[in-house]
């Protein structure tokens, strides 16, 4: 396997009260893209609220060769509606890393957020309010905040899931073109195509690892029939 970005060793999180993730052992290879997958509740978002730094571990260790912070995208249901604010406004924030919450944004910055509007194809979105939007112009701000960070991690929550063909695609190639320049991105997803395009995949069932490895081992006729007939049970 390529070098790691993230290893994760005997992990335990959650929330107050409710442990998610037990004895979680996993490795996220580096400049490439892997994919989390598993039944709703199996703790794919938690997962990556560990690998961000959000969700604190409470065993196990964590080992990073992140430089800075991770980039986090949200899942675009978990943004409100009224959310005041617009597309330039929200991929702007994605500068607030670098620049500090009250700063200026520079030249550079702008020229940041100005770039990737253009590349998600939002540029002509710029001006108009987030809740606004279709779901689909709405994911593609979220990347863009993302990217925007310049992050060598990459942590996105469904970012192709409900898109149509188009929006899947353009966020797709994005993303895939970011690996060859040196991120590493890791999707939790229900979209198993995506998966499947990935260079490795964590299969999850309720906190526990399945299998990892390339998605053709993973995404097994057999491990999605164990995932989802164990789904449905519970
Ligand atoms: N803030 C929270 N407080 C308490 N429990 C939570 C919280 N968020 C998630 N959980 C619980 O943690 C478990 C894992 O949730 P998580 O959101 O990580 O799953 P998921 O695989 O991302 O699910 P989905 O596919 O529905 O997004 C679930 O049982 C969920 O109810």
């Amino acid at each position: 396997m390529a070098a790691s970005q993230v290893t994760l060793s005997a992990v335990a999180a959650g929330y107050p009260g409710r442990l998610v993730l037990s004895g979680f052992a996993a490795q996220i290879p580096a400049f490439g893209t892997t994919a989390v997958v598993g039944a709703n509740g199996s703790g794919k978002s938690t997962l990556l609220g560990v690998l961000s730094g959000v969700i604190p571990a409470t065993a196990g260790t964590i080992v990073h060769r992140t430089k800075g912070r991770p980039a986090f995208v949200v899942q675009r249901s978990a943004i409100a509606d009224t959310f005041p604010l617009t597309v330039r406004e929200t991929v702007s924030m994605g500068r607030w890393a670098e620049r500090g919450l009250w700063r200026r944004l520079t030249a550079h910055d702008r020229s940041v957020v100005d770039s990737w509007m253009e590349r998600l194809g939002i540029a002509d979105l710029a001006g108009r309010q987030l809740g606004e939007l279709s779901g689909g112009q709405r994911q593609r701000a979220l990347v863009a905040q993302g990217l925007a960070q310049e992050a060598d991690l990459l942590l996105l929550d469904e970012p192709t899931t409900g898109l149509d063909a188009s929006a899947r695609q353009a966020i797709t190639e994005v993303l895939d073109e970011v690996t060859t320049n040196g991120v590493t991105v890791v999707q939790a997803t229900h979209d198993l195509a995506a998966a499947r395009r990935t260079d490795h995949c964590l299969l999850l069932h309720d906190g526990q690892l399945l299998s990892e490895g390339p998605p053709a081992d993973v995404l097994t006729d057999d491990a999605l029939n164990r995932v989802w007939q164990f789904a449905e049970r519970v």
